[in-house]
């Protein structure tokens, strides 16, 4: 099969880490380290979760790719995605619906789309405050246009990318199953 980038994307808390960490750990897929100026949230790991950077520190990143999101910088590099593929021929990355779209436009047939949505984009908010973000963090998110705009798979992606629908994780877990 070659290599193999494992694209996760979709809106804020619909499960884009809970499906990276399971992958990781039924399928031994290791997960693109990337880079953020947010600030880390409660049981977060630094180098593990993501390249915590200042805004100085980011700018001097050379990354393939950077988008901003809810106010805060995020954005990979070539070599992240190099360095993973070391370890295995398929890897995943966690990325905003701009980034999923910038990664098909540059990888192309390397690369495999989940995009993650729920039935009733309501039930976030709660999912959002289970996971433990402050309660700014979560208003803030939620009202930003990049979040409106994930909520919905981008039109050029629709052919391309594989829609799992996390109302119920064993369900979701189901979905990705069948398609490995
Ligand atoms: N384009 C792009 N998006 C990223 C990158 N790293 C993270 N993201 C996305 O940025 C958004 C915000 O991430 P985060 O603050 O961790 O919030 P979460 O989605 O609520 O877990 C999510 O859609 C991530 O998938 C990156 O390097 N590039
Ligand atoms: N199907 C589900 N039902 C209820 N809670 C879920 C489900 N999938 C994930 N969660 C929880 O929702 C929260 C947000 O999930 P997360 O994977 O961090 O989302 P994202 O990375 O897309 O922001 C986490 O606390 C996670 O454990």
């Amino acid at each position: 099969m070659g290599q193999q980038l494992f694209v996760i994307t979709g809106a804020t808390g619909t499960g884009k880490t809970t499906v990276s960490r399971y992958l990781t750990e039924q399928y031994g897929m290791p997960r693109v380290v990337t880079h953020t100026t947010r600030p880390m949230r409660p049981n977060e790991v630094a180098g593990q979760d993501y390249y915590f950077e200042t805004p100085a520190s980011f700018k001097k990143l050379h990354l393939i790719e950077s988008v901003t999101y809810a106010d805060y910088q995020y954005g990979s590099s070539r070599e992240g995605v190099e360095r993973a593929w070391e370890t295995s021929d398929q890897v995943s990355i966690v990325l905003d619906t701009k980034g999923a779209l910038t990664y098909w436009q540059t990888f192309g047939t390397k690369i495999t789309i989940l995009y993650l949505t729920i039935s009733d984009a309501s039930h976030l908010q709660a999912r959002l405050q289970g996971r433990g973000d402050q309660q700014q963090m979560i208003k803030q998110r939620l009202a930003s246009t990049e979040y409106r705009r994930d909520l919905k798979l981008p039109q050029a992606l629709l052919d391309v990318a594989h829609v799992i629908v996390n109302d119920d994780w064993a369900e979701a877990k189901h979905q990705i199953d069948a398609l490995f």
